[in-house]
């Protein structure tokens, strides 16, 4: 049996998915949600099979206050630990082991989700037989591929709501379809170096969780990402953003996380380097795009 621990905008699609192949599954989350199936922590952490959806850098915290020994882990979080400057699966494996730990990302908003719209996403495992476990509990409008590359899977789905981010910015400053095009293409290549430094495989970019979720994210106001770039095009303060958006925009955080990592160990990320200093620089973007030019 399966429970989904955190309640927000992901977390309630893919219970809601799931609860349409399995109707036994439960859901928890900080705050009490007027969900059928809504159960609280200690109850849904009976199950053996466990979802996690909770903001990326809330993971660590979360981690130290229940007891996941001999669980088996699905996380659907896209983020890089900006504190611990570690991946989310090298923070899990702290608490559980790698054989029971998996990872779900790929192209999702959760609304067309919610919808039960055709989606296509990747688990990724060291674990194999764990990712077709976890395939088992989605419904066919959810194609679901088996992937054994963690790491490339973890930084594509993190890296590319940076590359949302400067998406969104670029259409802000109404630069055009060429110089959209140009960002993602390169963003692409910026991902992958990264991730291939990680150990990350290169084809795990081509496919659905690294071209897939980049072109989804970074071409659409459905994407937080890309509203938080367009919006700092326009000028606006990131609190007053963010607040707005009232959901979490992963990008922002992870940008501080690569570009420490990058400059830790000499990894050329331009484009995620002018994100970092229009968000925590103050840099204006447009001498950001000059930069970046150059
Ligand atoms: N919304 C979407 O379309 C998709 C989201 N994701 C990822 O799923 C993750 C969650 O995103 P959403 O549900 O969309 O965001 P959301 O803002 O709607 O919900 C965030 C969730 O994290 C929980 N949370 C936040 N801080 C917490 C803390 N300190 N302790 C415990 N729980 C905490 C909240 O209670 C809530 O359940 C993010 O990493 C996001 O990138 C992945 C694919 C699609
Ligand atoms: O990860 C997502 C789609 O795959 C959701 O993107 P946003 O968090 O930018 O809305």
């Amino acid at each position: 049996m399966i429970s989904v621990i955190g309640g927000g905008a992901w977390g309630s699609a893919l219970y809601y998915a799931i609860k349409q192949k399995v109707p036994d599954a439960v859901i928890t989350s900080r705050t009490k949600r007027d969900i059928d199936g809504f159960v609280d922590l200690k109850q849904a952490l009976k199950n053996e099979y466990i979802l996690i959806v909770i903001a990326a850098q809330a993971i660590k915290d979360f981690l130290r206050t229940v007891d996941l020994k001999n669980k088996k882990i699905l996380v659907a979080s896209k983020g890089i630990d900006n504190e611990k400057l570690m991946f989310l699966n090298e923070i899990f494996e702290e608490y559980v082991e790698a054989e029971n730990l998996a990872f779900i990302s790929g192209p999702s908003f959760a609304k067309e989700v919610k919808e039960n719209k055709p989606t296509a996403l990747v688990i990724a495992s060291k674990n194999l037989k764990l990712a077709e476990e976890f395939s088992k509990f989605f419904p066919p409008f959810l194609k679901i591929y088996t992937d054994s590359d963690v790491e490339g899977v973890e930084v594509a789905g993190a890296y590319k709501n940076v590359i949302a981010i400067a998406s969104g910015i670029c259409e802000g400053l109404n630069l055009g379809k060429n110089a959209k095009a140009a960002l993602l293409a390169r963003g692409l290549v910026e991902m992958d170096r990264f991730g291939e430094f990680f150990g990350a495989k290169k084809d795990t970019f081509l496919g659905v969780a690294g071209a897939g979720d980049l072109f989804l994210t970074a071409n659409s106001t459905m994407s937080r990402n890309y509203r938080v770039g367009l919006n700092l095009a326009k000028g606006k303060h990131l609190n007053d953003i963010l607040n707005k958006l009232g959901e979490v925009a992963e990008g922002v955080y992870t940008t501080k996380a690569i570009y420490e990592l990058s400059k830790k160990h000499n990894i050329y990320t331009p484009i995620a380097d002018e994100v970092y200093k229009i968000i925590y620089e103050n840099k204006k973007p447009l001498k950001s795009l000059e930069d970046l030019l150059k």
